[in-house]
């Protein structure tokens, strides 16, 4: 099964996803390895939304010998992936690999941490850029971030999607979750499905993610 769908959200179990997350965990992971690993992990997930998410159909082909039958994905290019700066970058430049003519969104949207978290335990999220193409009914749009802690910026993101369209179907797409953080967008765009490697054990006080891997955005980027 490429995909357990499960109560919390949908799990990529796909052995190398597992394998190339623990990778990314494991803080002797330099920066370069890192970001590697983000590639690899969005290329993975893109596959596994492919075999376990999308249908395919059969198709009538003309090989150089023969008429014979084929099959294909259906929707295979309707899909628009949305970057969510920054940590997505790399993991966006793996799903692409997937899906490569996928039409492209950045927003970029980011927690103040200066102002905590509230007694919710969500943070305020600035939204700063927003740039989406244009968004039919029949696509399937991917928000790819991929932490997801307190939720409050997938949230935001799906928010924005949502403003400027409806479209077939809307999936956020994660490497790390937490619990309470995939309530809140459960509860707050019941109409995204979630999708995630790991669910992790809690969010610290901080609202970071235990065991998590850190901050992805600093690891990726070679920031402190
Ligand atoms: O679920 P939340 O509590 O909202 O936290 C998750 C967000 O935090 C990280 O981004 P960050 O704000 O660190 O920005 P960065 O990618 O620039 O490091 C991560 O990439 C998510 O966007
Ligand atoms: O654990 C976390 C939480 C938010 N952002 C990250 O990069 N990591
Ligand atoms: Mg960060």
């Amino acid at each position: 099964m490429p995909i357990e769908d499960r109560d919390d959200a949908y799990i990529v179990t796909h052995a190398l996803a597992k394998h190339t997350l623990s990778d990314l965990r494991s803080d002797g992971t330099e920066q370069v390895g890192f970001r590697n690993g983000l590639v690899k992990l969005g290329r993975i997930c893109g596959y596994e939304i492919i075999d376990g998410m999308m249908e395919t159909e059969y198709v009538s082909i003309t090989t150089p010998l023969a008429d014979t039958t084929g099959e294909r994905v259906k929707g295979l290019d309707d899909v628009v992936i949305v970057n969510v700066l920054r940590a997505a970058t790399p993991f966006v430049e793996g799903l692409l690999k997937a899906f490569p003519q996928a039409r492209q969104g950045v927003v970029s949207a980011g927690r103040d941490e200066s102002a905590g978290m509230d007694e919710d335990g969500n943070f305020p999220i600035s939204v700063d850029y927003v740039k989406l193409p244009d968004i039919s009914e029949g696509d399937t749009v991917i928000v790819a971030d991929p932490m997801l802690a307190t939720g409050s910026t997938m949230a935001a993101v799906l928010d924005e999607v949502l403003a400027e369209a409806t479209p077939e179907r809307l999936l956020a797409l994660s490497a790390v979750s937490a619990p309470d953080g995939l309530l809140h967008v459960r509860e707050a765009v019941p109409s995204a499905d979630l999708l995630t490697v790991a669910v992790d054990e809690r969010l610290d006080e901080d609202g970071y993610i235990v065991p998590g891997l850190g901050d992805a955005g600093d690891r990726a980027f070679g920031t402190k």
